[in-house]
């Protein structure tokens, strides 16, 4: 407690998208916050995840449309010296787009650490260790020389994660790279061979391709983003091998050398593949060793996960953990989302506890792939109940004259009710032709509610309600 103001002190370690949300939200509930963050605010998300990665993607996507136009009638052309057009070569210029990219996150997180001092959070650069379940210390000299002190009612632990790297695959931030170094190259990569293909892999993979590179994804198993939806996983992959990727399925790196040219990937199976550069996308670990969580008592799983219940309370009940580090799922949105219900828990606000089935979330390939609620593998295995309907964008009127060949949108709905419980979009911007489906999936909407809603025609979106038309069963 605050000895003056009688305000509740709460101290949050880490300052990315979950510590940060959580600050402004004890800020606007009155509370004493100190947020202590040792590299940035907006943590990797903003600094080397997602701002650069998406970035990165929107230059992809420019490019590829340049690529695409050509399908549309548009054609780019220059005159030789005898008058006679030439097509050009679209060129990216990779040392813009990686200076543009950075300054994009460099100011978002300056604009991050404005609002958050307005509110009236006290920003503290430094190394953030818990020595009790109330008392943090921070480095801030460099080595650890200088020490601050704070207590605190509640503690709130978003350090975040950092990515997975393998011992016989060491990144060495030139030839062999993780995504977070992935911006310091000068040329697009000749040949850029990618390790994982989950997510991060996925779409690193997608958007070097459409800058012009060379791609190799080494894919551990028999298809890529074997966690989504496998209808909307197969489309990727065919998009991704009519583009000239080389996709190596069921194929784990052994390990990765750099030579003086370039690196050789050696497979489990002996096989090697040569290339110019390495992107290593294996996974990521939690931040947690070292910030003195277990001597404190709190409880960790086997990963280095802390574990939190569903108001991100870990064992400890003035110790709050959120984001990354905690063992729920790694999204921007969900830190988001954690900082704020622990914090309102904490400060003794009514919250609802979090429910994972209501995030959408995205993968920003070309086409993207969103998806919210049960999915299909839920019915299969029989742990929901529902029908389905999918709907080819190659039947949509809006997507022909686009020129859109690959996708669909694919709904679930509760057996006798109609209540949609899911959805799978595959397309060009899916991220936001997605929300309908969430709002109805939160909400409770039946098909036929949606399928009395307007669709603007042509659009896309007439494709969620031709889906939800399809769904309407006669009552008996
Ligand atoms: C390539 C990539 C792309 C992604 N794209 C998306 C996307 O499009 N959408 C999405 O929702 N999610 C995306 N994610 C996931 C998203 O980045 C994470 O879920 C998000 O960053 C989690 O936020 P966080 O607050 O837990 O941690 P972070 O963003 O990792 O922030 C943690 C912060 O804590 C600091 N810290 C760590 N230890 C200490 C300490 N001891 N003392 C002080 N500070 C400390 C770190 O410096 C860091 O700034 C992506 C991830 C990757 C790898
Ligand atoms: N668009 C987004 O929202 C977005 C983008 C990126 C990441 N994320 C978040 O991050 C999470 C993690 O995604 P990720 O892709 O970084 O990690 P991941 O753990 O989901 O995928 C890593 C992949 O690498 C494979 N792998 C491991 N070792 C290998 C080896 N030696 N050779 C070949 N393959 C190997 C694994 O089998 C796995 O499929 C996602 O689930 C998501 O929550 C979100």
């Amino acid at each position: 407690m605050n000895a003056t103001t009688g305000a509740q002190k709460v101290v949050v370690i880490g300052g990315g998208p979950g510590g940060a949300e959580a600050a402004l939200a004890g800020a606007q509930l009155g509370a004493d916050v100190t947020l202590i963050e040792r590299v940035g605010v907006g943590g990797s998300a903003v600094l080397t995840d997602v701002v650069p990665s998406k970035s990165l993607i929107a230059t992809a996507e420019s490019a590829a449309a340049i690529r695409d136009a050509n399908a549309l009638g548009v054609q780019f052309y220059v005159r030789g010296e005898t008058g006679r057009p030439h097509k050009p070569e679209v060129a990216v210029n990779l040392q813009a787009v990686n200076r543009r990219l950075l300054s994009l996150a460099g100011q978002q997180s300056l604009d991050m650490k404005a609002e958050l001092e307005r509110a009236g959070v006290t920003i503290v650069q430094g190394e953030g260790r818990l020595v009790s379940p109330s008392r943090v210390v921070v480095s801030t000299g460099k080595k650890g020389t200088d020490f601050d002190e704070f207590e605190a009612d509640t503690v709130i632990v978003s350090v975040g994660a950092s990515p997975r790297e393998l011992p016989s695959a060491m990144p060495d931030g030139k030839r062999i790279l993780t995504w977070t170094q992935l911006y310091s190259m000068d040329d697009v990569p000749e040949h850029l061979i990618v390790v994982g293909s989950g997510v991060t892999g996925a779409e690193f993979a997608n958007a070097y391709s459409n800058i012009g590179a060379k791609v190799s994804l080494v894919s551990s198993r028999q298809r890529v983003l074997p966690n989504e939806d496998a209808d909307a996983a197969e489309v990727i992959e065919e998009v991704f091998k009519r583009q000239g990727m080389n996709v190596l399925s069921e194929s784990r790196a052994a390990s990765v050398e750099a030579t003086e040219t370039g690196v050789v990937v050696t497979l489990e199976d002996g096989r090697k593949v040569e290339g110019s550069h390495c992107l290593m996308a294996v996974g990521s670990v939690p931040n947690t060793k070292g910030l003195g969580l277990e001597e404190a008592g709190v409880e960790l799983t086997e990963s280095g996960h802390i574990k939190v219940n569903r108001v991100a309370r870990t064992n400890l009940p003035s110790v709050y953990a959120v984001g990354d580090c905690a063992d729920v799922l790694p999204l921007a949105s969900v830190a988001q989302m954690q900082g704020r219900t622990a914090m309102f828990h904490a400060l003794g606000d009514a919250v609802s506890p979090i429910s994972l089935r209501a995030v959408a979330s995205n993968i920003f390939t070309q086409p993207e792939i969103a998806t919210v609620g049960w999915q299909q593998k839920d019915l299969e295995d029989d742990i929901a109940q529902g029908d389905i309907q999918v709907v080819h964008l190659s039947q949509n009127p809006r997507a022909k004259m686009m020129g859109i060949e690959d996708g669909f949108v694919k709904l679930f709905a509760r057996k006798g009710s109609g209540t949609v419980i899911g959805g799978v979009i595959v397309s060009p911007k899916a991220s936001e032709l997605i929300y309908p489906i969430t709002m109805a999936f939160e909400n409770r909407l039946t098909v036929d509610m949606i399928a009395k809603v307007f669709p603007v025609y042509p659009s896309l979106t007439g494709s969620i309600a031709d889906a939800a038309r399809s769904l309407h069963r006669i009552v008996d």
